[in-house]
């Protein structure tokens, strides 16, 4: 059978589209998320004209007419509303945060003035309307402060605070199942037998979707063909995206593609051009994406980084891919008409990344993938050899 190559795998997953939908989350629950409204300013800011330094606010026609000692009205302090300088050749104290005091218009910082009996005689040069920050300087209201579409992080928390938003509009996750199988896995809280394994594939996929604020639950299924029809049955109605790992290649208890197809999963690949993760299988439904990942603890890793979490950038409006590069710190000989996906370390050099092979013994090694950064992507060719300087495009963890 002809295997498809990583190009035309990526393009049939890209073209999955999704309907969106969005969520209202509290303020707190929206970092990471992406927004799903505009935010716009309520008032303008700042909302009136604020003193930005500790000192004295006065009228600059004052000391322009050769005033130097202003006679101390009254405390204007942040938090008071706004008071009018009514003594000629007056001032008033004004601090951090303060509504500029009416018939006021420039500010002098205490470190430029000295306080005697009651008056502020100012020391140093003075220039009009200094240390105000002025109303509507920032935005005036009404304006878009944040746009649909970002990624909410801590500044953009900031601003919706001062909007007085409670909560914001996010896109909302799929709903997702991760769904192991295999009758040699136990749960990480059991002792295995000497048969046995520690499941680990899913808290894997469940990491990597959470760094995209993803929910996701676990399913486990044992090989068992009927009991694996019906779980996929169940979970095709109960979840939106479908993540399998294992049980999808020759085995004979392989059960997981036939079981999809009973459940009229339509198929759309199975196998690609790849190394490691050649048997991944991916299929739809009206309302479902199933992607059936390969479930060597290497292979279900890596796919989920070059093919899952691309399609949910895409869902969430992100682009799929970064256009990072890595420059091969060593010569790599490999067999022809695979895309090889190869695990490396990063390391920085004058602006420039650097990509050096970590040594693993295949995809069932997943303790090597834990000293690697990322992996680089070294295209199907006819070459052999790929020779150190060359630059490849990276996928980091
Ligand atoms: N005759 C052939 N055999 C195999 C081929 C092939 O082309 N012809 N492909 C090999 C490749 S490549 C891969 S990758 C695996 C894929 O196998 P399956 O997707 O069927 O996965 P399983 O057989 O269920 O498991 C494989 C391996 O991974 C371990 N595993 C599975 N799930 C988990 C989990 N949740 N946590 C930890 N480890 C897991 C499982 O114990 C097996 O060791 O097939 C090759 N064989
Ligand atoms: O796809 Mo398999 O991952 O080469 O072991
Ligand atoms: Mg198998």
């Amino acid at each position: 059978m002809k295997l498809i190559s990583v190009q035309t795998a990526t393009e049939q997953i890209l073209a999955c589209q999704f309907p969106t939908q969005s969520e209202l989350l509290s303020l707190e629950n929206a970092y990471g998320k992406i927004l799903a409204e505009d935010l716009h300013a309520d008032r303008d800011f700042p909302p009136f004209d604020r003193v930005s330094m500790d000192g004295i606010a006065i009228r600059y026609e004052d000391f322009k007419n050769g005033n130097t000692a202003f006679a101390i009205q009254e405390i204007q302090a942040a938090g008071d509303p706004q008071k009018t300088l009514t003594i000629p050749k007056g001032c008033l104290e004004v601090m951090t945060g303060a509504v500029l005091p009416l018939n006021t218009d420039t500010v002098i910082r205490y470190e430029d003035l000295e306080i005697i009996n009651g008056f502020a005689e100012i020391k140093a040069e003075v220039t009009a309307a200094q240390n105000i920050h002025f109303k509507g300087m920032d935005k005036k209201a009404g304006e878009r402060l944040i746009q649909a579409g970002k990624k909410i992080n801590a500044s953009h928390i900031a601003v919706a605070a001062t909007l007085g938003k409670q909560s914001l509009k996010v896109i909302k996750a799929p709903k997702v199942a991760l769904i192991s199988s295999g009758d040699e896995l136990v749960t990480i809280d059991k002792e295995p037998l000497p048969h046995q394994i520690r499941m680990s594939n899913m808290y894997a996929i469940a990491a990597l979707l959470r760094k995209q604020g993803i929910p996701s639950t676990h399913i486990h299924i044992a090989d068992n063909k009927v009991q694996t029809a019906e779980a996929i049955k169940k979970a095709l109605s109960e979840y939106d995206i479908l993540i399998l790992s294992g049980g999808i290649s020759m085995g004979k208890k392989d059960y997981i593609p036939e079981a999809l197809e009973k459940n009229k999963v339509t198929k759309l690949f199975h196998k690609i051009a790849q190394k490691p993760g050649k048997p991944m299988w991916f299929g739809k439904t009206d309302k479902n994406l199933v992607f059936a990942l390969p479930g060597n603890p290497v292979s279900t890793f890596l796919c989920t980084v070059r093919y899952v979490l691309p399609w949910f950038n895409q869902y969430f409006g992100q682009p799929a891919f970064t256009s990072q590069t890595a420059i091969l710190t060593e010569d790599i000989r490999f067999r022809p008409q695979l895309t090889y996906f190869l695990q490396v370390k990063i390391s920085y050099n004058e602006s420039k990344v650097f990509a050096t092979p970590v040594q693993h013994n295949g995809s069932g090694d997943f303790l090597s993938l834990s000293d690697a950064d990322g992996f680089i992507e070294l295209p199907e060719s006819d070459e052999v050899l790929f020779p150190k300087g060359g630059s490849f495009p990276i996928h980091l963890f």
